[in-house]
Parts: C-alpha cells; structure tokens; sequence
C-alpha cells in the first residue's frame, strides 16, 4: 500500500517505521523543510527519535499535497488542538476511497470533540473511512522494535483489518476493534490521569496513591465512555487500562513528566517551557471537564488535574480536595 503520514513528530516517525517494516510505501509530512531534508538525507528523524534509522521504504517531504498523492491510507499524527486547521488545508487532497487513521489522544476544546469527529467533520469524509490507532505504545520503545499491541477501531470492521494487516510487523501486534468512541476516550483521558500520577509521583507520594490514581482513574474514564455510548469493556483493553498503566508507568511519558513538573511546584508556564513535546491532558482535561459536565458524569481526578493546571491550585490542596469527597460504594 501507498501511505501518507502527516506530522513528523515522535509518533508520525515511529508510525511511519512500523508502516515502511510492514511492507508499505511511506511518505512523511514534516511541517519543517529542514526536518524533511534530514529524514531524506539520513533516514532518521534526530529531533524526535534519536539515531534510529526509519528504514528503507520511508521518505519525507515539506509539502503535505505531494505525501497524500496517490495514499490509500492517510495517517494524522499532529496535535490533537492544530487538527482541524490542518485538515483545512489538506482535504482537497484526499482521494475519494483513502482510510484516514488517526493516532491522536485528544479532545479538542471548544467543540469537546473526539479527534475521529474532527477528522469527519473538517474532511468532510463518512465516518465508516476514519480508523483509530490507540494503545499503550510510547514511540521511543517502539522505534527500538521492542514488542508492542495496539487496536485498531473502526466502525466498518473490514477496513478495521485492511489497517491492521497494512501495520502487523514482528514487533507491533495490533487487535481489532469497533468501538471507536470507546477507544478514543481510553486514549484521551489517560493522559488526564498520567499527569495526576506524575504530581502524585514528583510529591513523594507512593503506590497506594498510584493505585488509587490507576483505578479510580479508569473508573471515571468508563463513566464518561458508557454516558457516551461506548462499551465498558473497552475499557479493560490495551486502549483502556493497557495504556493508561503504560503511559502512567513510564518516564518516556509527556504527560507524566509533565505532571512531575506540576507536583515539583513548577507554574504551568514554567512546566511548558520545560517541555519540547506534545503533552496533550494538559488541553485536553479542560474538555474532558467540559464534555463530562455537559453529560453529567462526575470526573473528580480530570477535575482536580484542571484546577492545577489551569487554576494555579497546590497539588496539596488537589489532593485534600480528592481525599475528602463524600464517602461511597464502589
Ligand atoms: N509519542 C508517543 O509515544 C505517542 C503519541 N501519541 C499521540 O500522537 C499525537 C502526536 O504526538 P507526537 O508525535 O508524540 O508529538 P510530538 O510532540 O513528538 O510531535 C508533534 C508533531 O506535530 C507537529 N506540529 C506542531 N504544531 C503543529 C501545527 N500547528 N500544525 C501541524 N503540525 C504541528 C510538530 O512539528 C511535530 O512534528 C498526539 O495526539 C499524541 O497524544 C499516541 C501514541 C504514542
Ligand atoms: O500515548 C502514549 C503512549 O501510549 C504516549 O504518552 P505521552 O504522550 O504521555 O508520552
């Protein structure tokens, strides 16, 4: 298959790899000319993925019209917040038949949409051609070919496998799925939790608070999903609990060192320019926030996990917060 990845960053590069080792044909899209030059020149995307060589069937280019040309997938790997602007400038060149994937763990503000109804919307494209890829896949591992699952979600479950088999390899594993919503949300609101458990971590606090945080923090995340139609089940999955233990596990993750920097006393302002890479919770739980209130699901730790972000309120004080709400059964 002939593939377009759209945004060079660590994902789009590592995707692009899995795509090139699965047999495809792959074009990269780098905002950066210069980004672009140094993948053709090198084979590698230094910036974002070190000396990691991205394999013989991947070139890039500067100019998104040349990438899409021909692709019969078209794969958007870009902040979850620059999406529908992005997707301004590219839809006249999607192909009538092509499978837009998205790899974005976000909702967008404003609009509290999943990034599958941006694509539909701002593509203008029928939902049944938008896949998801989401689970517990941290690029830099996978860039290193150590082995990783994913699913693949789609609501057409025929193109759901065509995805799957263009991006099987020995080290990437994918399952199908299709509960997209489902898996989506699993994959945004992770990163909610990722930065509670990075402030909890940076506090000193231990593994009954990291439990705590894990568990109740899925339970919230399935709330939302059921209120909006998903499967609860999902939720069991690599796009639910694989990835938020994942991503909550490791300091490869954005979103966690990100909230180590919050519960180290750094300001927002302070913890973003501290930060090269997307740590998308940090717009994304202002939406959380807003889509869970707009359906009256209470989600206490994206709750908590705003106010210190964008309130300016102690760690401490989010936590007391936390640990003095009415009692209740689980
Ligand atoms: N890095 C990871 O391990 C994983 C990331 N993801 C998701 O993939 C998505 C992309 O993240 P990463 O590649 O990790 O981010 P990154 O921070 O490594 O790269 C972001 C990319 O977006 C580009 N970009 C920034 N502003 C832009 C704009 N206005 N228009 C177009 N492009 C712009 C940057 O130049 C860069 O190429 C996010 O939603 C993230 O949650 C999902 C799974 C794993
Ligand atoms: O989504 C990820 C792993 O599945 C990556 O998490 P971060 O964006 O926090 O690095």
């Amino acid at each position: 298959m002939r593939a377009a990845v759209l945004g060079a960053g660590s994902w789009g590069s590592a995707f692009a790899k899995i795509l090139g080792d699965a047999g495809n044909d792959v074009v990269l899209w780098a905002r950066r000319p210069e980004i672009a030059a140094a993948i053709r020149d090198t084979g590698r995307n230094p910036e974002y993925l070190g000396n990691t060589p991205l394999g013989e069937r991947v070139t890039a280019t500067a100019s998104a019209t040349e990438a899409i040309k021909g692709a019969e997938l078209v794969v958007l790997a870009v902040p979850s917040q620059t999406l529908r602007v992005n997707l301004g400038d590219w839809a006249a060149d999607l192909t009538d038949d092509s499978t837009l994937v998205s790899l974005m763990k976000g909702i967008e503000l404003g609009t509290t949409q999943r990034m599958s109804q941006v694509i539909v919307e701002a593509a203008r494209v029928a939902p049944d051609r938008v896949a998801v890829v989401s689970g517990p896949n941290l690029a830099g591992e996978i860039a290193l070919e150590q082995p990783a699952a994913t699913v693949v979600a789609c609501s057409d479950i025929d193109r759901a496998t065509r995805v799957q088999h263009a991006i099987t390899t020995p080290y990437f594993r994918p399952y199908t799925n299709d509960d997209v919503v489902g898996c989506e949300l699993g994959g945004a609101v992770k990163n909610v939790i990722a930065l509670a458990f990075g402030i909890a971590h940076a506090m000193g606090l231990g593994d009954n608070t990291k439990a705590m945080l894990i568990t109740r923090g899925l339970a919230e995340t399935a709330r939302l999903g059921v209120a909006l139609g998903a499967d609860p089940l999902t939720f069991s999955g690599l796009a639910g609990l694989g990835d938020l233990v994942g991503t909550c596990m490791s300091p490869l993750s954005r979103n966690r060192t990100f909230g180590e920097h919050l519960g180290r006393g750094k300001s927002l302002e302070q913890a973003q320019a501290a930060t090269r890479y997307t740590a998308e919770g940090v717009k994304s739980c202002l939406a959380i926030r807003d889509l869970a209130r707009s359906h009256g699901v209470e989600m206490p730790i994206t709750e908590q996990v705003e106010r210190v972000c964008h309130e300016g309120v102690d760690p401490k004080v989010a936590v007391a917060a936390l640990m003095s709400r009415s009692t209740k059964a689980e």
